[in-house]
């Protein structure tokens, strides 16, 4: 049922509206895949963070993304977040094997998603209108300020000599070499502001991307994107791109989304997805995070039927969340399913 040239044949929403409908009316994201690598025991302390691991331990990413699908996720988001071909080059890699390394993290995912398709006695349904879960891929683009590796994807602030064109210059082959690889989706993540919205909406059009693609930005104070540029605009330009087939907010406290949900659906119809991290605080410099600053999985999954209510359909969590969370986040949304009077 997912055809991931779907904007060659169809309707890419409707695309997306059909796998939600698939999936029982709402979906779950996987969780924080960098922090999780880190459970796991690798050191991301690099200016490459996750994409290291492309590098060093495979391995990890794999057993991670298997974790999350046990955990009952639908969608799971590869290790590009801050693999870039300018930060692989320099590290001394050459183009062809800085493109190798990006393909290789949607190679990654595809594996650890046709392993456990296998593994699943009903095994699982990507190409017809199943009870089957459809489990996509998604290619994770981080911001320009993720490249940076100085924590800017919290500030949003590139400086005043950025440009348009140069944020689109930055991520233009980036986008292409993902797109080719084999992915379902293509996942903005982490969007800190306007410029890079709109920088991400015009390539989509102008290379023609055939992947459909989500917007998802981030927030410090529960009413605009973290560089203070209004939410509402934001989110108006990802609803104006026709590629765009979902909206919403990750890497973001908990307890700012409610608020954030009904904003977004302000000014879209799309579907409108959530996945924020634990409420802790991250120390760039230290690259750590300070613990006990967030709440617990409980808390965090007491949230998803206000979320719900609030309007999103497609949860999952980012920094700091675990299988353990997603499980939870599983769990709830299947209880909602199973009582129909409960559901919204
Ligand atoms: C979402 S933040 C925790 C990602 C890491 C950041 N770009 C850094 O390199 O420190
Ligand atoms: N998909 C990325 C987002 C970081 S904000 C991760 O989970 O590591
Ligand atoms: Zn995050």
């Amino acid at each position: 049922m997912w055809d991931a040239m779907g904007l060659g044949s169809g309707d890419p929403l409707v695309q997306m509206r059909d796998f939600l409908r698939q999936a029982g009316g709402c979906a779950v994201i996987d969780g924080g895949l960098a922090t999780e690598l880190e459970a796991n025991g690798a050191d991301l302390n690099d200016p490459l963070w996750s994409a290291k691991c492309l590098i060093s331990s495979p391995h990890l990413i794999r057993k991670v993304h298997l974790d999350y699908l046990e955990a009952g996720a639908h969608i799971i988001i590869t290790s590009s977040y801050q693999a870039t071909l300018q930060g692989f080059k320099s590290r001394g890699f050459s183009t062809e094997e800085s493109e190798a390394l990006l393909r290789k993290s949607v190679g990654i995912a595809c594996e650890a998603r046709d392993i456990y398709c296998k593994g699943r006695s009903e095994g699982c349904d990507n190409h017809s209108d199943s009870k089957k879960p459809t489990i996509l891929v998604a290619a994770s683009i981080g911001s320009y300020g993720a490249y940076l590796a100085d924590g800017s994807e919290y500030s949003g602030d590139y400086g005043k000599e950025m440009t348009l064109g140069k944020l689109k210059d930055f991520h233009r082959r980036r986008l292409e070499v993902l797109a080719e690889a084999g992915c379902d989706l293509i996942a903005f993540e982490t969007i800190p502001n306007k410029l890079e919205a709109q920088a991400y909406a015009e390539l989509l059009e102008e290379e023609n991307i055939k992947i459909p693609a989500w917007f998802s930005f981030n927030s410090k104070d529960g009413v605009n994107v973290v560089s203070g540029d209004s939410l509402i605009e934001c989110a108006t330009i990802a609803d104006s791109c026709k590629k765009v087939v979902a909206i919403g907010i990750n890497c973001t406290p908990p307890r700012f989304i409610q608020g954030l949900i009904l904003s977004t659906k302000k000014v879209t119809k799309k579907p409108i997805l959530i996945y924020p991290n634990s409420g802790e605080r991250y120390d760039p410099d230290k690259k750590e995070w300070v613990a006990s600053t967030g709440v617990t999985d409980e808390d965090f999954v007491s949230y998803v039927k206000v979320w719900r209510e609030a309007g999103a359909s497609l949860f999952g969590g980012c920094c700091r969340t675990t299988p353990n969370t997603i499980r939870g986040i599983s769990r709830v949304l299947e209880k909602e399913y199973e009582d129909p009077k409960s559901s919204v």
